[in-house]
């Protein structure tokens, strides 16, 4: 069972800890121990381009580009993302985040550029990357005429995993995130909010090494969004990698120790929190880097004052 998850609110997940929650697959423990890469999360080898073995950062894009109707909207986008590391990817509406994530897991095909999940091509091995690879996009469309228990176990089973199996974690999954009881629910039913959990689910049950996650806490009530992080730390703490993007600066500086600020569809920075940060908050370097863009000057909208 996943009794393991953590109730402190407060830490970053696997900071600190580094612990295997019980049952937890074998997977999430091999990537605890990452050859090339220190505990802090950096590079200590020379060689970046990681091999099956899974040793080398847990996403690396170079040179990623999408163009929509002639415009780039990803221009040129390099990442790299340590095993280990919780990674928070920031940025304006409109941006290219979603874009960007889209390309890293193989929902979108870049123009140019690649993406590499632990060494696997997402394009060229899709089937290796994405059995290290947990996905939850934006505005995911579920088979929703299933139940969230349905749809959590027939995702496992998908996934290769024995009915058994995908059955035990779909409860342990549902229980975490509070969606027992409704889990014989149609996910039709679903609110937003456990929609988004259910899909959540769905991107851990087969115990990926790498977790990309779309605005994974938009719609999510506090308590949930508590067990989320706790799941996450769990996660972390038996060797995962997690990539998500966030509006919420706070939220960004609570859980991840590594931060991208994209703009226009390019990196303005990237490192560890501290090094974005630059003796800031998140959020006055965001605004510092990402600002100035189209804004209106506040003079208009005189019809919405009374006075
Ligand atoms: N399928 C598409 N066709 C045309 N334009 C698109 C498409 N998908 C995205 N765009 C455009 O690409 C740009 C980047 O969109 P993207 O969704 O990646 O931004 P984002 O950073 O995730 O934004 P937000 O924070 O608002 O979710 C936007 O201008 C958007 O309108």
């Amino acid at each position: 069972m996943l009794r393991t998850v953590a109730r402190d609110t407060n830490s970053r997940p696997g900071h600190g800890r580094r612990r295997t929650p019980e049952g937890w697959p074998e997977a999430s423990r091999a990537a605890a121990s990452v050859p090339g890469v220190d505990e802090d999360g950096g590079r200590t080898s020379a060689e970046d381009g990681a091999g099956a073995s899974g040793a080398g950062p847990a996403l690396k894009l170079v040179g990623l580009v999408k163009r929509f109707g002639g415009r780039a909207v990803v221009d040129g986008v390099d990442l790299l993302v340590p095993a280990g590391s919780v990674t928070g990817l920031v940025g304006p509406n409109g941006a290219g985040k979603t874009t960007t994530l889209s390309m890293a897991t193989g929902l979108l095909r870049p123009d140019a550029g690649t993406a590499r999940v632990l060494g696997h091509d997402v394009w060229a091995d899709p089937v290796g990357a994405k059995r290290l690879l947990g996905v939850l996009p934006d505005g995911m469309r579920l088979f929703d005429r299933l139940s969230g228990r349905e749809l959590v176990r027939t995702t496992g089973e998908l996934h290769g995993l024995a009915r058994a199996v995908a059955r035990e974690r779909a409860e342990e999954l549902l229980d975490v995130l509070g969606l027992t009881a409704a889990g014989d629910e149609l996910v039709v039913d679903y609110s937003a909010g456990m929609a988004k959990k259910a899909a959540l689910a769905c991107s851990l049950v087969h115990a990926p090494r790498l977790l990309v996650l779309d605005e994974p806490f938009e719609a999510v009530d506090p308590l949930s969004g508590a067990s989320i992080r706790g799941l996450l730390g769990d996660f972390v703490a038996g060797g995962g990698t997690v990539v998500l993007s966030s509006h919420v600066m706070e939220l960004v500086e609570r859980l991840c120790d590594r931060v991208a600020v994209v703009a226009g569809g390019r990196v303005l920075a990237a490192g560890t929190l501290e090094e974005v940060r630059d003796g800031r908050t998140l959020e006055e370097r965001f605004v510092e880097l990402a600002g100035g863009g189209e804004r209106g000057s506040g003079e208009g909208l005189a019809w919405l004052r009374r006075s």
